[in-house]
């Protein structure tokens, strides 16, 4: 069968996929198995089978190899294959130097890959690594000393690896081309934050970055790693990944890709400064109090009054903003509200750190006292949001849904609170139920993408249960409200006869 979308290379991107025919919004593009799994440099190392996050007291090792940590020895992880298992048992890898080192886990799994599979090893070798731009900065310092240094102590590399920089052109490749994905749930860590892992997957390296990606992608709780398309993707498109988050604002976002991928984007949204139209960058002129500051030309400019600030100036602001932030108790609505109201006078509303406060107001409005003044200002935050995720993320997409879902609930709470208070009709109650649930059909369409075994798969389940009870909910109105339309109708025509 003829691939859904084909390699190509050119002077920009590199290596980099496009659709080989039409694809529709909601195709499965690629689902693939990561090569390998691990923690990000610096975190606490991970069961080799399952690969849970484990604290080092806990950690137990292989009974086979002797060497590949694992949090128990009844855990049916699938990672920690034979091949590799055989390969450790014959390197005869020293378990002290595991344990204290733990940086070079992730490494020694691939240089493991060399041993058992000649073809994986050229395909990984190929991918991106950016050792040029890398030599000598204070990344790859830190992986001499934490990665290199303490390998060379060990019969796992040669001179020849040294010289050939393999451990940098891993480091690098590991860096460039890794998904961030979650941990699974740990028993052994727990009030933990939860840790993130780095999954590699080959093909899905391929494909390159857009700022407005065309796919959705989702990670089940095995890593499996599923690309669908979000919007229609023409033939000859390329299929691109969005490897920084839609939410941040570009500044933020090109400094990432900066960084961390060693490229500069000129994608449509990082060179309009208004970012699509939606302001997720922009402050509010202190000045005339009427525009929008804008970043453009290497200075920040008022749409309004054209008054320019120093580039220093807005930086250090919006690192107030963000300490005012840190600040903050995350649990109190109260705080947050007063922060928000706030910062109203420093920043844009669409501004994305006031999306962020919004997305934990609204987090905490759904936990709290189903009022009327906390259901209507979740309703206000979760619009205001959806206005710029519809623009940020169109099509399929995973904020889309969870903003719906918690705008959905919102609504259906609000309007029985006012029918039993009363101050609505029941034809009323009706209309604001149908909103409900088409707003709630509109949240499934996004999240029926999530796998089945990741939380918000759970999430999606619980949507459509809900899904159920609303249509029954407005099954019991509408004949209510029949019987109560023939029941006035009996009264007008025994009215009329009494006459
Ligand atoms: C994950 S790799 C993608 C595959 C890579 N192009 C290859 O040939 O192996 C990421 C690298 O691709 C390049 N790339 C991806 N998207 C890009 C973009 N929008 N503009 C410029 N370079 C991009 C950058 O070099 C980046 O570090």
């Amino acid at each position: 069968m003829e691939s859904i979308y084909k390699i190509l290379c050119n002077e920009i991107y590199g290596r980099y996929g496009v659709a080989n025919r039409d694809i529709k919004q909601g195709e499965l593009i690629l689902k693939e198995r990561p090569l390998i799994i691990s923690p990000p440099l610096g975190a606490k190392p991970i069961c080799f089978k399952c690969c849970t996050v484990v604290s080092k007291k806990y950690l137990q090792v292989c009974e086979k190899c002797k060497t590949a940590f694992i949090c128990g020895p009844n855990c049916s992880g699938v990672f920690h294959t034979n091949q590799e298992c055989d390969q450790l048992t014959k390197l005869e890898v020293d378990f002290s130097l595991l344990k204290n080192y733990e940086e070079i886990i992730p490494i020694l799994r691939i240089l493991l890959v060399r041993y058992y599979s000649a073809g994986l090893w050229k395909e990984l070798n190929e991918l991106e690594s950016h050792v040029e731009a890398r030599r000598n900065t204070p990344i790859w310092k830190t992986h001499q000393i934490l990665v290199e240094d303490i390998l060379k102590d060990t019969k796992l590399i040669s001179e020849k690896d040294i010289e050939n920089e393999t451990i940098q052109k891993i480091c690098g490749i590991l860096d460039v081309n890794t998904f961030e994905i979650r941990a699974p749930p740990s028993m052994s860590i727990l009030n933990s934050k939860c840790q993130n892992l780095r999954g590699l997957y080959l093909n899905a390296a391929l494909m390159a970055h857009n700022c407005i990606s065309n796919t959705h992608l989702a990670v089940d709780d095995d890593f499996m790693l599923y690309i669908y398309a979000s919007v229609d993707i023409q033939k000859d498109t390329p299929i691109f990944l969005n490897y920084a988050n839609a939410m941040q604002g570009t500044l933020e976002r090109k400094n990432h890709l900066r960084e961390g991928k060693y490229f500069e984007c000129f994608c449509t949204r990082c060179l309009d400064p208004s970012e699509l139209g939606t302001h997720i960058s922009s402050l509010k002129c202190h000045k005339c109090l009427k525009g929008k500051l804008q970043f453009e030309n290497l200075t920040w400019t008022c749409t309004f009054c054209g008054k320019s600030f120093n580039r220093l100036l807005i930086e250090n602001t919006l690192r107030q903003v963000r300490y005012l932030m840190e600040d903050t108790d995350p649990t109190s609505i109260m705080e947050l509200e007063k922060l928000h109201g706030r910062l109203l006078q420093t920043l844009h509303p669409q501004h994305y750190m006031m999306l962020e406060l919004q997305q934990n107001l609204i987090g905490l409005y759904s936990q709290s006292v189903p009022s009327r003044e906390n259901l209507t200002r979740k309703i206000d935050l979760c619009q205001n949001l959806l206005k710029v995720i519809q623009v940020l993320e169109p099509g399929i997409s995973r904020v889309q849904g969870l903003t719906l879902n918690e705008l959905h609930s919102s609504i259906a709470n609000l309007a029985y609170l006012e029918y039993s208070k009363r101050e609505i009709s029941l034809e009323i109650l009706l209309q604001r139920l149908k909103l409900s649930e088409d707003i709630l059909k509109a949240a499934l369409k996004h999240l029926l993408y999530e796998p089945k075994k990741s939380p918000e798969g759970s999430l999606a389940q619980n949507a459509l249960r809900h899904l159920k009870i609303l249509r029954e909910s407005i099954n019991d109105v509408e004949i209510e409200l029949k019987q109560q339309n023939s029941k006035s109708k009996r009264k007008m025509k025994n009215k009329n006869t009494d006459y």
